[in-house]
């Protein structure tokens, strides 16, 4: 690796109230380095790549380009010398496609031709091994492709620096091996690039060196080729991590759901669902896994209600009696007290006041149907404290608004929420997106618990070793419909891989 240095940071300090985020922070990056960034939910991680970016500014400390001090107090300030950063939320305009959204980002008169954009375009793709429609309209792009028109405008600007800030959180792992390719070209071209990320594997994949913050502040750089998972974990934590998966057998008791036949259309009207069936019990965790995008979403909200079941039946048995809940609304449901604990996977959906804060968040789930405005506020409050516990959710308190904690953080409390709601069936779509490791073990061994109370959950996961090693069965989704129902205790990687682009809805 070349050993000229492009960016440093020297002490780097950032306050928000009393609480010291970035501490002396350290952070030396060289030309044609891939450095990943490595620490809890919390540690700061996007604290520092702000100010990197000019979105904060420090409050001491200094930043140093290709050797000399810069002022970066905008993002303006950092496209300007060269650093680009891709946000976990895209800054597109929707209505527009690819083209007039590089336009309205480029301040150069040089690019202002949409011919020469779009040129522009399709050069940075062929150049770095994107695939790209420089005439699509944003709204209609996947988040794979939204996110490369995000970086191929970082590069367009200019960028010799590129931060992605969990890039793959949102992408399948084949749309991860792809920008990893990127990655790995731009690399060769003497970019350098910054990834924070929570997988350990992809660390261990992509990167030359990795660079360790706990609590603020700055802990270890580790050579990649050098460190494993484990120490990874144990550097990140400060402890010995175990990354073990409890299963425990339990004997199932009853059928809590039936899905009988359901079809549905998607989005864009074309199929979403197309003849499903399965039978859940008390007590199972019934993973699912497939490519995304092969029904699993569309599935999840049927069941839940908010999606339109064209054909075929939902039939809920619960101790107070059997309910057919096929298109059965949300008020319906919550009067009839037959709602289900449920993480989306589209997270913006998943009703959390930004501005509010843990105790009015949880009073929005489930307690407002409880008589007694004071009880079911003292009852959420309850809730909030245990939950900051149990999931060790970093924030100074109940109080405090849910858009000031970090993303990880703000993803545990509502996942806490769904799961203490405390209902027989929970379904959670992708639940440690966005979670460090540490704190993504902590919620397979609380789904876990939960089936040890007996609750029924459906797993959409994407990660079919901890499918493999948390399920009892694991239902495979490719093509909208159901390719297959195995054993998880004994079902091999390859087969589910198959199943997996099996488009013949055979059912096992
Ligand atoms: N605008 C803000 N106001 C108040 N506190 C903030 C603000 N932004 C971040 N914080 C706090 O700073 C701390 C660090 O947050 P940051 O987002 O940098 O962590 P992170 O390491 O990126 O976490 P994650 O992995 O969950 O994304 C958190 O405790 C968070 O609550």
């Amino acid at each position: 690796m070349a050993m000229e240095v492009v960016l440093e940071t020297k002490n780097l300090c950032k306050s928000f109230g009393a609480v010291m985020v970035n501490d002396k922070i350290n952070l030396t990056l060289h030309r044609g380095e891939i450095m990943a960034v490595l620490g809890e939910n919390g540690s700061g991680k996007t604290t520092l790549i702000n100010m990197i970016g000019g979105i904060y500014y420090p409050d001491s400390g200094s930043i140093y380009y290709e050797n000399k001090r810069v002022e970066i107090r905008s993002p303006k300030d950092a496209d300007r010398l060269g650093i680009g950063v891709v946000h976990q939320h895209f800054k597109l305009v929707s209505s527009m496609d690819a083209v007039e959204n590089i336009e309205i980002a480029l301040s150069d008169k040089e690019y202002k031709n949409k011919a020469d954009i779009r040129k522009r375009i399709t050069d940075v793709a062929k150049k770095y091994g994107f695939t790209v429609n420089p005439d699509k309209k944003i709204c209609d792009m996947s988040v794979s492709e939204k996110q490369t028109v995000e970086i191929i405008k970082a590069i367009i600007k200019g960028a010799e620096i590129l931060i992605l800030d969990e890039p793959t959180a949102v992408l399948t792992p084949q749309e991860s091996s792809s920008l990893f390719n990127v990655i790995r070209s731009m690399k060769k071209d003497g970019k350098s690039i910054i990834i924070i990320t929570h997988k350990l594997q992809e660390v261990l994949d992509i990167s030359d060196n990795v660079y360790i913050m706990r609590k603020g502040r700055y802990i270890d750089t580790l050579k990649t080729s050098e460190t494993d998972e484990n120490e990874l974990a144990c550097k990140m934590v400060g402890k010995t991590v175990t990354l073990q998966i409890a299963r425990t057998s339990y004997e199932k008791k009853k059928t809590v759901l039936s899905v009988h036949n359901i079809s549905c259309l998607s989005d864009d009207k074309t199929v979403g669902l197309s003849d499903v069936s399965f039978d859940l019990k008390s007590g199972e965790i019934l993973g699912i896994a497939g490519i995304s995008g092969s029904g699993q979403k569309e599935l999840c909200e049927c069941i839940d209600g908010i999606r339109e079941v064209t054909s075929g039946k939902i039939k809920y048995y619960a101790e107070e009696g059997n309910f057919d809940i096929t298109n059965k609304k949300p008020e319906w449901r919550r009067k009839n007290k037959t709602g289900f604990g449920f993480v989306p996977e589209d997270r913006l959906g998943m009703g959390l006041i930004a501005s509010s804060d843990m105790v009015d968040n949880m009073v929005l789930k489930s307690y407002k149907d409880e008589a007694g405005a004071f009880l079911h506020r003292k009852k959420a409050a309850d809730i909030a404290k245990y939950l900051i516990k149990k999931l060790d959710i970093a924030t100074p308190g109940i109080h405090t608004p849910v858009r000031m904690l970090s993303g990880g953080n703000v993803q545990k409390v509502l996942l806490g929420r769904e799961i203490e709601a405390g209902r027989d069936v929970l379904i959670v779509s992708y639940p440690v997106r966005g979670l460090d490791i540490n704190s993504s073990y902590m919620i397979y061994n609380l789904l876990d618990e939960e089936r040890k109370r007996g609750t029924a959950i459906i797993f959409v996961g994407e990660d079919l070793d901890v499918l493999m090693a948390l399920s009892d069965r694991i239902m495979v989704m490719a093509d909208h419909r159901i390719a297959g129902i195995t054993d998880a205790r004994t079902v091999t990687k390859d087969y589910l891989g198959s199943l997996m682009t099996d488009t013949k809805g055979q059912v096992i």
